[in-house]
């Protein structure tokens, strides 16, 4: 697949002819060309997106969300070519993708394109002192959107969609290592009804097309998704310039379990937080933390069933983990396993720990999922984002021990806690460090929740109203009468 940039509903080159080889995790194979755009193609699309902004941010509230939910319908009757772009692209198996990220990224359009409907303006009176405020949230004009290749679509469209809906016009960049159904979205919203220059679409590398953007004057606020040390990097960019920010950044999640939990459905749960999408979701909950007295059993029942995982092919759909996104990112995690082959005082192989050559696709990506015992919390492995099909386990001795463990790192983004205590339940909810706190279940989403983290997980919420909140401005107005 050639892609190009999406700048006016148009298809466009990049402006310095330049371009760059877009792989295959399943094969290593090159399959494709993608843009290596730089500032003078931001600049153009945020032309396009600036002359845009007075008639999109007047449409009425039903034409932005009748557009929305054609949107949403065009990407569901397109599920199949979608699913199977996402899945070469990215290394993912292609039944995850079927039945995951494109379903999720309609759903994203479909909500924002139903929350506008209900989104409204605030009104105090001041009794007493014959004033009235309102306050209408106003669209911020031209936002940037920069995001991951890990949820391709699913990730590009949950920041894409409360922007458009608030009346913003959008410069986007989906991650230059999964750039196709990005590409693909730009017919979809061309063919709904969607004006010219509302949504463009520039593909290119981070630190060149990314950075333009996040650089760019006229762009006021940046929505991103990634690695912590980008965030850092875009931040100190972005700070400066006065932007508004909202960076959902990584984790090392806990996953807490305690003797009392039901125990199939944690095995199950935590086989699935573990290991989908190859362990590469900011949630998965890479460090697993189990009550001493139920240690021994889970160690050989995890064991058990993460044998029994056949990594294979993203297109077999008996593949349960597929390949991972890039050799870049596999040599990191494998780097991070050699490293605990290396410390065997501190780490111990319990299951996995090498890549796997699978007959037909020698080049490609694949990783045995990998279970490590360690001794400590504060050993490398347990403090840094591997972000693959790696997880570390270790015992706890009481609820103290498992607070202070789960929120021992720099992270705060999720945390799972497996238990029939509600007692115990308030008050871990109360004490975990984290935005986002599940319970007896994993990655269970309701759109209208606040989602992000805390400490070094990022700044701000996406999701629901919050979302919308980010992408407009408050503008109050005080009337005396
Ligand atoms: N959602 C998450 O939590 C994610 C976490 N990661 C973590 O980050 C590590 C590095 O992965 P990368 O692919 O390098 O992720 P990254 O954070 O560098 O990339 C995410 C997006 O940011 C863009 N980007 C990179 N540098 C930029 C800059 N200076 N200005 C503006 N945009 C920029 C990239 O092109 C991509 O679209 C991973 O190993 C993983 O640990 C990666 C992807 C998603
Ligand atoms: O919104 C969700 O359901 C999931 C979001 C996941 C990420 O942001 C991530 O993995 O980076």
């Amino acid at each position: 697949m050639d892609i190009k940039n999406f700048i006016n509903n148009s298809e466009h080159i990049p402006l310095s002819g330049l371009w760059l080889d877009n792989y295959e995790p399943a094969s290593g194979q090159v399959y494709g060309q993608i843009p290596n755009s730089n500032e003078d193609d931001i600049e153009k699309a945020y032309q396009a997106a600036n002359a845009a902004f007075k008639d999109w941010s007047t449409t009425s509230i039903d034409e932005r969300s009748r557009i929305m939910l054609r949107i949403a319908d065009l990407i569901e009757e397109n599920l199949e070519q979608l699913a199977a772009a996402e899945s070469r692209d990215n290394g993912k198996p292609l039944w995850l993708a079927t039945a995951v990220d494109i379903p999720r990224a309609s759903s994203n359009f479909r909500f924002y394109g139903n929350a506008i409907t209900q989104y409204s303006s605030d009104a105090h009176e001041s009794v007493g002192k014959n004033t009235m405020n309102f306050t209408m949230r106003k669209p911020i004009g031209v936002v940037g959107c920069i995001s991951p290749w890990n949820l391709p679509l699913y990730l590009f469209s949950w920041k894409i969609a409360p922007a458009i809906a608030a009346g913003n016009c959008v410069v986007s960049k989906p991650s230059e290592v999964t750039p196709a159904t990005a590409y693909l979205l730009g017919e979809i919203v061309k063919k709904a009804g969607l004006p010219a220059g509302v949504l463009n679409i520039v593909h290119g590398l981070g630190g060149s097309c990314g950075q333009a953007i996040v650089a760019h004057p006229g762009i006021k606020a940046i929505s991103f998704t990634g690695g912590t040390t980008t965030g850092e990097h875009i931040a100190r960019t972005a700070a400066p310039m006065f932007k508004k920010l909202s960076l959902e950044l990584g984790g090392k999640n806990p996953n807490i379990i305690f003797a009392d939990c039901d125990y199939d459905k944690m095995l199950t749960t935590t086989l699935r937080s573990s290991f989908a999408n190859q362990g590469q979701i900011c949630l998965c909950g890479s460090r697993i933390l189990v009550e001493q007295s139920l240690y021994e059993k889970f160690k050989t029942d995890f064991v058990a069933r993460v044998q029994q995982l056949k990594v294979g092919p993203p297109n077999q759909p008996d593949s349960k983990v597929g390949a991972v996104v890039s050799a870049a990112h596999r040599d990191k995690i494998l780097d991070y396993i050699a490293f605990a082959k290396a410390n065997p005082e501190e780490y111990t192989i319990i299951s996995g720990g090498n890549s796997i050559l699978i007959e037909g696709h020698e080049g490609g990506y694949y990783l045995e999922p990998t279970v490590i015992e360690v001794q400590s919390n504060d050993c490398k492995l347990n403090q840094e984002e591997i972000f693959g099909p790696v997880v570390t386990i270790m015992p706890f001795k009481d609820e103290a021990h498992a607070l202070e463990l789960a929120n021992g790192t720099r992270y705060g983004l999720s945390a799972t806690l497996w238990t029939n205590d509600l007692s115990r339940t308030m008050r871990m909810s109360n004490e975990l460090e984290a935005g986002i706190v599940w319970v007896n279940t994993w990655l269970n989403r309701d759109l209208r929740t606040p989602f992000g983290g805390v400490k070094d997980s990022g700044v701000g919420r996406e999701g629901g109203f919050e979302a919308l909140n980010f992408f407009t401005e408050p503008k109050n107005i005080c009337i005396e009468y």
